[in-house]
């Protein structure tokens, strides 16, 4: 699909063995202040599942997604897979494209909002990988942010209707929907998107989040949005002094078990698969929230491989290759498919 030569998906990245854990935990948290009581607990979450981070094999999922439906759709492009902080580390996809000759390369990151780690850190290590691999390295044009693309929120629809089967009859329709998204710090949401745009007083990121789950809310259960719905966070880090995006999805069930609400279905529409801080986060530590305080709650699957996420990249692709405007369901749909310098900032 012309201009480009070559599709890349850019991911986070994942331990696969138990050895590798404290390495992995130790590539992303560099630099970055995470205490050492955390970063042990957070190895405890990867132990539990035998070392193995479920997002390396996801991302293959995807990959084999992708490359099938470009091949049903005619679009001929060779489809590489590159990770933040675990292999196969991008400055090596990167160099294995420069070895194959690969000119120009459209990426997409498995991250659909517009925040600092979602989106400009991408675009900086896009940078660093480049200046790794040299002269020869391709140019990479990174997707813009997706929040709002119907094959996001389609699959995510069809995703929380499956799970609301799994509840108990008599508790379905009363059942609250709970979207649950990566917590961040206040100060990094607030410079999170496009500074000139006015995203409201949490900034870019929580807005985009709350119009995510409207929209996946109306194709649940039909556009009168009589189902309650709000948007929780979860896998706070960070030293406690620091304020992030609240509230806490675990002292949120506490809330709601006390004003009577029996059952939740869980949406993880902050992710773009079932990785970690899914399986660990919700299906682990929230899932014993709500037993112990005798709520039932049901998860929905994000959309990992799904056909209409794939067919979403090819669209996203098309678009950018055209350079016609972004398309997207809300009012906060990225307006240039380039951001400006300053937007995602880390403050
Ligand atoms: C917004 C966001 C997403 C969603 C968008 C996206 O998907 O990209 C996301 C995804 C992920 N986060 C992941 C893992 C971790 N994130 C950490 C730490 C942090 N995340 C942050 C933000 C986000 N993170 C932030 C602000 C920090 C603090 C440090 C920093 O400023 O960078 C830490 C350190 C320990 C801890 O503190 O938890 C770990 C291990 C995995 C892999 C899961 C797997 O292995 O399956 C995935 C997909
Ligand atoms: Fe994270």
């Amino acid at each position: 699909m012309r201009p480009y030569d070559a599709f890349l998906l850019m991911s986070f990245g994942g331990p696969e063995k138990p050895e590798d854990v404290i390495p992995f935990l130790e590539n992303v948290t560099r630099g970055r202040g995470i205490p050492r009581e955390r970063l042990a607990e957070v190895g405890e979450h990867y132990y539990l599942f035998g070392g193995v981070s479920p997002i390396n094999q996801q991302c293959r999922d995807l990959v084999e997604a992708i490359g099938a439906d470009f091949a049903a759709n005619g679009v001929d492009l060779p489809v590489y897979w590159g990770n933040r902080n675990w292999d196969p580390y991008l400055a090596e996809t990167v160099a294995q494209m420069a070895k194959d000759g690969v000119r120009r390369v459209v990426a997409l990151a498995t991250s659909a909002y517009s925040n600092y780690s979602s989106h400009r850190q991408y675009l900086e290590d896009i940078d660093r990988a480049r200046e790794a691999v040299g002269a020869a390295a391709p140019e990479i044009e990174l997707i813009r942010p997706y929040f709002d693309h119907p094959g996001f929120i389609e699959p995510f629809a069809e995703n929380t209707r499956a799970a609301l089967l799994g509840l108990p009859e008599g508790l379905r329709a009363g059942a609250r929907l709970l979207y649950s998204a990566h917590s961040i710090p206040t100060a990094m949401a607030l410079a999170s998107g496009d500074p000139r745009r006015d995203y409201g007083p949490d900034g870019a990121y929580p807005a985009q989040l709350a119009e995510a789950a409207r929209l996946i809310t109306e194709r649940v259960d039909g556009a009168d949005g009589a189902r309650g719905h709000e948007v929780v966070y979860q896998s706070r880090s960070g030293p406690p002094s620091q304020p992030w995006l609240e509230p806490d999805i675990n002292d949120r069930l506490a809330e709601l078990a006390d004003e009577g609400v029996q059952a939740v279905a869980v949406v993880p529409h902050g992710f773009v698969s079932d990785h970690m801080e899914v399986k660990f986060d919700l299906d682990v530590e929230a899932a014993d929230t709500a037993k112990k305080l005798g709520m039932a709650l049901v998860r929905a699957k994000a959309p990992g491989a799904h056909p209409r996420f794939a067919a979403m990249v090819r669209e996203l692709v098309a678009e950018r290759a055209a350079g016609t405007e972004p398309q997207g369901l809300s009012r906060w749909t990225p307006r240039s498919h380039t951001c400006p310098p300053d937007c995602c900032a880390q403050r």
